[in-house]
């Protein structure tokens, strides 16, 4: 374990069992369904490539970067569209993969955006549900594991660009960030 990590919460057998157990469910609910899988970068990156192979479906992948974190451990409240989809949303059941759904202010923007573009319907997979600092009212439909109120890091979560390499998940020490 890194110097950096106070301690683990899901080891590399944990995110490939919850990936698992999640891709088969999907597999199910969208037979026939042709889902369009939206991976929100950065974070999730790590998650919707393991889940994804976990889906025995036809579906279709694309990439929406939004960012509101900054390089802090708080939600600046704002959430920026820095690449938008290639795709069209129009009429398709949309999958919104994210790795974790925390003060629920990302997947709040995302959810009215793309009712607006008229989505046929639109659903959410979260690795991890903070429930604890939900400001927004948002709801994941599926969920991989619900989380303490700590900063977690690894397998695409990041502090200030680092630990996204991590293939666990862990709490970061406090004093990494306190007194940034
Ligand atoms: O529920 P919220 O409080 O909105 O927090 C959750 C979002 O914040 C993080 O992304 P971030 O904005 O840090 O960008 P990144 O994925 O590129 O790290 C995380 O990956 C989620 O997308
Ligand atoms: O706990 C977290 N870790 C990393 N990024 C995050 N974005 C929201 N919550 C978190
Ligand atoms: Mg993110």
């Amino acid at each position: 374990m890194k110097p950096d990590i106070e301690r683990v919460l899901f080891s590399e057998e944990d995110l490939h069992k919850v990936a698992q157990r999640l891709g088969k469910q999907l597999s199910v609910d969208y037979a026939d369904k042709n889902p369009l899988v939206i991976c929100v970068l950065k974070g999730a990156i790590l998650f919707m490539t393991d889940l994804v192979r976990e889906m025995d479906i036809p579906l279709e992948i694309d990439f929406m970067d939004v960012s509101s974190y900054g390089d802090g451990t708080v939600s600046s409240g704002e959430v920026r569209i820095l690449k938008d989809l290639d795709t069209s949303v129009f009429q398709r059941n949309v999958l919104i993969v994210e790795d974790i759904v925390d003060t629920g202010r990302t997947l709040s923007y995302l959810m009215k955006l793309l009712k607006t573009r008229e989505a046929k319907s639109i659903k959410i997979c979260t690795l991890m549900d903070k429930q604890d600092r939900r400001v927004m009212n948002v709801k994941a439909d599926y969920i991989g594991f619900e989380v303490p109120n700590e900063f977690v890091v690894g397998y695409g979560l990041d502090y200030a660009q680092h630990y996204r390499n991590l293939p666990y998940i862990g709490v970061l020490k406090p004093e990494i960030y306190e007194n940034k």
